[in-house]
């Protein structure tokens, strides 16, 4: 085997001087700089499906949001989760191995974890609609073919299609038998799961939905033939930016990332005033709400929103079925959330809030603490996670009203509807359509359940940003010391003022977050914050 691995890997040479790094969103970069970070990233996969007993990996070549030249590849995990975090270490480590030394340094990973050569391989993988996408997969069948992995092309999906997918496989044949191993065992689970939540109602208008030129199009074109139509009630959904041929249009002047740093709705949107929208990202694991208030403009609804949305409804949901004793339910964000929407969770809904680092696999892990564990990041990825206890709740409790009868079908139905395994923009859209439905609400009574604080979020280029450290789930600056002292003093003296600065784990850059009473006041602190970590 090491010398079809030598082999191999001698097709898919390393540029010399880079460093790879598998950063918060795996490996990302320019398409061309990616070939034998893929092989290795193959490598890497048959090892922890190895070292997993034979358990199934997930393989996504992706770049999300970015622009169309760019690439990237992650591993899933056997339940759907993010790679464990100590396998994003050996990553790195076989992509950034010279090309004489990638056998040896495999056959040492191997040894060091304890990894028997006999226990089967097991990959499954897929692409976004980037034209890189299908060069790219062959790289990646070379490394799983020269290590006696076995192997499934799954083609084009939606990253969440595919942690759905790689928890099927995995659970196949057993209790926890997380649906059919198939692309259309996906639309079916969600559009079934629609259906009952939704009871026959309808959502008033439609919601124009844009896909930001990506394989959320063709995905989503596909789940509508399995959703309620007409006299069933349902949702009559709108697509637009659905064009995968012209590979120049992804995430050009549309998608999630570009209504959420503009601050307004794609040009090409036809949508009135009132009227709901929303924008996915270039693979469909993140979706943000929007519309146009007549009285105030461009509204974005947003990650913070869906949570907050979505904790209530369920909240709600919890005490009819008479639950609210019994399961634990919480909300779990980041640093980067509405201050507003954490006082909104705490002392409107009088649900517990938790904070953690950035990156949703942190945000996962924190959410599966609860019964019910609600986790969004303010740009727009995010799900909810039931624990095992409140499944079997949700299915045993024997009703002793027809409303509390109601009510716990409308949570089974929520536990098939939502993408327990990551966010799902495909998903997540159901998950608020049944919510807006039940609730019979406008964008517009969505939009006035808080005030979001005026906020500014700055990228300050440094010279090294990883002398940058943090404590306290990213708010609190550790070192370079006194930076923080000087942060706090300035925050000080804005009401409602809050702010603080952290390395990207995706660009070379730091982030300074800032938000206080008022948009100049919050336009103010970031820039305050900004000179000072310059300075630093
Ligand atoms: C402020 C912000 O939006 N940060 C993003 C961004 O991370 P940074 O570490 O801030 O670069 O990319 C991550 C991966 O997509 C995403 O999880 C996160 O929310
Ligand atoms: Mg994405």
């Amino acid at each position: 085997m090491d010398a079809q691995i030598l082999a191999a890997s001698n097709k898919h040479p390393k540029p010399v001087d880079r460093v790879f790094q598998y950063g918060t969103a795996g490996f990302r970069m320019k398409a061309t700089l990616l070939d034998s970070v893929v092989f290795r990233v193959g490598l890497v996969a048959a090892l922890r499906s190895r070292k997993l007993g034979g358990q199934t990996i997930g393989v996504m070549i992706t770049a999300s949001h970015n622009p169309p030249e760019d690439n990237g590849i992650k591993l899933v995990d056997p339940m759907g989760e993010m790679l464990e975090n100590s396998w994003e270490a050996y990553s790195t480590e076989l992509a950034n191995a010279k090309d004489e030394d990638v056998v040896t340094m495999y056959r040492s990973l191997e040894e060091r974890l304890k990894i028997n050569k006999d226990t089967p391989a097991r990959v499954i993988y897929a692409r976004d609609t980037r034209p890189s996408g299908p060069k790219l997969v062959t790289a990646l069948t070379d490394a799983l073919t020269a290590a006696g992995a076995e192997f499934t092309d799954y083609k084009l999906l939606t990253t969440p299609q595919l942690h759905y997918l790689t928890r099927c496989t995995n659970t196949e044949g057993t209790p926890q038998s997380y649906g059919d191993v198939s692309e259309k065992g996906y639309y079916e689970k969600l559009g079934k799961a629609f259906a009952r939540a939704m009871k026959g109602k309808k959502t008033a208008g439609a919601v124009t939905v844009d896909c930001a030129n990506g394989v959320g199009g063709p995905k989503l074109a596909e789940l509508l033939k399995y959703l309620p139509k007409g006299s069933d009630g349902g949702v009559e959904i709108k697509i637009i930016n659905d064009d995968v041929l012209r590979a120049e249009n992804l995430n050009h002047e549309c998608g999630a990332d570009f209504v959420k740093t503009k601050q307004r709705a794609p040009p090409s949107s036809k949508a009135g005033n009132n009227e709901r929208s929303c924008s996915l990202d270039g693979d469909a694991d993140r979706i943000i709400y929007y519309f146009i208030d007549p009285d105030h403009g461009f509204r974005l609804l947003d990650g913070d929103r869906i949570a907050t949305l979505a904790a209530s409804f369920i909240g709600d949901l919890a005490r009819e079925a008479g639950l609210s004793s019994e399961l634990k339910i919480g909300v779990v964000q980041t640093a980067y959330a509405n201050g507003a929407s954490t006082k909104y969770v705490e002392k409107t809904l009088g649900l517990p809030v938790v904070c953690t680092p950035t990156g949703v696999k942190w945000l996962h892990h924190a959410a599966t603490k609860f019964d019910v564990g609600v986790y969004f990041e303010a740009n727009g990825h995010g799900t909810v996670v039931f624990s095992q206890q409140a499944l079997k709740a949700f299915h045993t409790k024997e009703p002793q009203s027809p409303a509390q009868a109601s009510a716990l079908e409308t949570l089974q139905a929520l536990t098939d509807l939502i993408n327990q395994t990551v966010g799902d923009a495909l998903s997540d859209m159901l998950l608020v359509e049944t919510i807006l439905a039940h609730k019979s609400w406008t964008p517009k009574e969505w939009d006035l359940t808080y005030t979001d604080l005026p906020n500014r979020l700055v990228r300050v280029e440094v010279g090294n940003r990883n002398i940058f450290k943090t404590t306290d789930a990213e708010r609190k600056l550790v070192e370079p010391q006194g930076v923080q002292a000087q942060i706090d003093a300035l925050v000080a003296k804005f009401k409602d003022g809050r702010s603080f600065a952290r390395a990207s784990g995706t660009e070379d850059a730091v982030r300074v977050y800032a938000e206080a009473a008022t948009r100049s006041e919050a336009d103010d602190l970031a820039n305050k914050v900004s000179v000072v970590v310059k300075q630093a």
